[in-house]
């Protein structure tokens, strides 16, 4: 007896209960306890580095929210980076609890970016794209970068993408002409429409870039796309060294704290040393050497990288889908529209439509979370295997089958996501278009996301994640697989319609505990409609008031009150 008293004791300790309120009517009747079901699925180390970032935030002036303020792009620049630097401050994860546990890795990156995706990319991209880059594609003589990296003595960025070509990076065309005489490498963009483009903290920020270009040799044999490390800015100064041209694209349609950035490369001189040799070298002389003989297998290991890039991706869309349906699954089930009476109105939540609308969703979350840990464990384990150099057949399929799950499953996470997060956005009314709510930002953050087409046959993926999550919950994943459309014909469209309203029926009244399990802190959610103690109105009309000048008379009330228009003044002109 004692001892389930201390074990109830501790978990309350770890997962205190959430706010009483109005949404307690459907805590009550859900058929789980959300907090077995969270530590089943996080395990208590994982719910602590979690806590632990998320209370950092919470108790940090720094990450303060700015409710009704839109930060110019420049400052809010600039607050995303002394952020990010702060980040560094707090070591969130260091080399030894990223080695005992490397999922924590993918849970800081999604950590991250639930406060927001600027924040998340901007670091990411500097102390895991660039690191991680050089880590894998260079050797013992680019170590010093990464050090310096870790320390910020430099900061990375990873520059593949052109104006002219993004998901075709064969046709790459920044060149590295290698001069024996010098023993360096000379970059050249050849036209503006070969500068480098889109590249994150490229805009304001970088001070080195991980950069793709054709490789030559002397007598002009090109030997393809190679990575080479590229000084873009001084250090101490921050301005662009000789030869280089770099800035900032602009306003994006989201993730504006991060600067995103061109470069054109005028005859830029960097030591031989600095390509990244893992696939492929030049010898001072400048001969090239390469263990590869198929010139299509160079090629893919070169951009090994990628299949990392497109894994985080589906965790970031996951993120995405669990923070628009925590929004909208609380907002529903609190917010009442009609019902048997005037005065009996129910909460929207209660309407077949609205289930409909939102539980399969829900379920996709579920299933696609499970998928992309899962994966993620799997490309470390590629990735543990390739620094050991193991040529063994089960490296090689475990290479192949994650290139295949993670090609296919990167579309499938981003549009689920993306058409989630709108739905979500619908499924609250006018609410859900009100910027303070969040759910604009979600889903504008998520669209970068769901570029770049990749055709793989995603029903073979779907079921082999859901058969690993039936032992988590059969409902919730059933639901998915009829509501994701993998079946098909019809004479199971009936069957199968039923089966999915029988399905969010059944779900309807574990959809808020099922949320409580996937929700940040109301802090990191940052939606008045989506707290977690379900005060819908007071929540908003609390934030509503925080706004800044929001009961100030507009300062062009004059032009109103006191300047009036003559009336047809103009028509003459027309
Ligand atoms: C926010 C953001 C951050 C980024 N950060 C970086 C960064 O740090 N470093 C970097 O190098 N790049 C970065 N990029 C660039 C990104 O990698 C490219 O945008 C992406 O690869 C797509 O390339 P593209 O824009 O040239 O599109 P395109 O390749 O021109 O594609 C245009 C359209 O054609 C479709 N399409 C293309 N090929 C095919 C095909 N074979 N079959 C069918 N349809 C096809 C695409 O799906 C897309 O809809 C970033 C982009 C964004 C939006």
């Amino acid at each position: 007896m004692g001892t389930l008293l201390e074990e109830i004791h501790s978990q309350n300790a770890l997962l205190p209960d959430l706010p009483k309120g109005p949404l307690c009517i459907y805590r009550a009747k859900s058929s789980f306890n959300w907090k077995e079901l969270l530590l089943f699925l996080d395990g208590e180390d994982m719910i602590i580095f979690k806590k632990r970032i998320f209370s950092a935030f919470e108790n940090d002036p720094l990450f303060a929210h700015h409710p009704g303020e839109e930060l110019p792009i420049e400052k809010y620049r600039e607050l995303n980076f002394l952020r990010c630097k702060r980040l560094f401050e707090y070591d969130f994860l260091n080399i030894q609890e990223m080695i005992k546990n490397p999922l924590k890795i993918f849970m800081l990156i999604n950590c991250l970016g639930m406060y927001d995706w600027s924040l998340s990319a901007k670091y990411f991209l500097n102390t895991y794209v660039f690191a991680s880059t050089i880590q894998n594609s260079g050797s013992q003589r680019h170590m010093h970068f990464i050090q310096k990296t870790l320390n910020m003595e430099i900061f990375g960025c990873f520059a593949l993408t052109e104006v002219s070509h993004g998901s075709n990076t064969k046709a790459i065309r920044t060149t590295a002409q290698y001069d024996p005489t010098t023993q360096e490498f000379i970059i050249n963009s050849p036209d503006f429409e070969a500068s480098k483009f889109w590249i994150g903290n490229m805009g304001k920020n970088a001070t080195h870039a991980v950069v793709y270009a054709q490789l030559y040799t002397p007598g002009g044999q090109c030997h393809g796309l190679h990575s080479f490390v590229v000084q873009i800015r001084d250090p101490k100064t921050l301005l662009p060294m000789p030869g280089i041209m770099v800035g900032d694209i602009g306003k994006k349609l989201g993730q504006n704290g991060l600067d995103n950035g061109f470069t054109m490369f005028h005859n830029v001189r960097i030591p031989r040393e600095n390509l990244l040799n893992r696939t492929g070298d030049v010898t001072p002389e400048g001969v090239y050497n390469t263990s590869f003989k198929d010139v299509r297998q160079r090629f893919g290991a070169s951009l090994g990288s990628l299949s990392t890039g497109r894994v985080c991706i589906i965790g970031m869309s996951v993120v995405n889908l669990k923070l628009a349906l925590s929004i909208a699954i609380r907002f529903s089930a609190t917010r009442r529209q009609f019902g048997p009476s005037d005065d009996d109105e129910i909460p929207v939540l209660e309407y077949q439509m609205q289930q409909w609308r939102l539980i399969p969703y829900l379920a996709a979350a579920y299933a696609l979370d499970h998928f992309s840990k899962t994966l993620f464990e799997n490309l470390i384990e590629l990735q543990i295997g390739l620094l050991q150099n193991d040529k063994s057949i089960r490296q090689a399929e475990l290479g192949r089958e994650i290139h295949a799950l993670a090609s296919a499953g990167k579309p499938l996470a981003s549009w689920t996501a993306q058409q989630g997060a709108q739905e979500c956005r619908e499924a609250c009314g006018g609410h859900g278009y009100l910027a303070m709510n969040h759910l604009g930002d979600i889903r504008n953050d998520n669209d970068p996301n769901c570029y770049v087409f990749n055709g793989s046959n995603r029903s073979r993926i779907i079921f082999k994640i859901c058969s690993i999550l039936i032992r988590v919950t059969v409902c919730v994943c059933m639901l998915y697989i009829f509501a994701g459309g993998y079946f098909s014909g019809e004479q199971a469209g009936k069957v199968i319609k039923n089966a999915i309203l029988d399905l969010c029926a059944k779900l309807k009244d574990d959809a808020v505990a099922l949320v409580d399990v996937i929700a940040p802190p109301d802090f990191i959610l940052n939606s008045p409609i989506g707290r977690a103690n379900g005060e819908l109105y007071k929540n908003l009309w609390t934030t509503v008031l925080q706004g800044k000048k929001v009961l100030e008379r507009a300062s062009w009330w004059a032009e109103f009150s006191t300047y009036k228009p003559t009336i047809g003044s103009l028509k003459s002109k027309l």
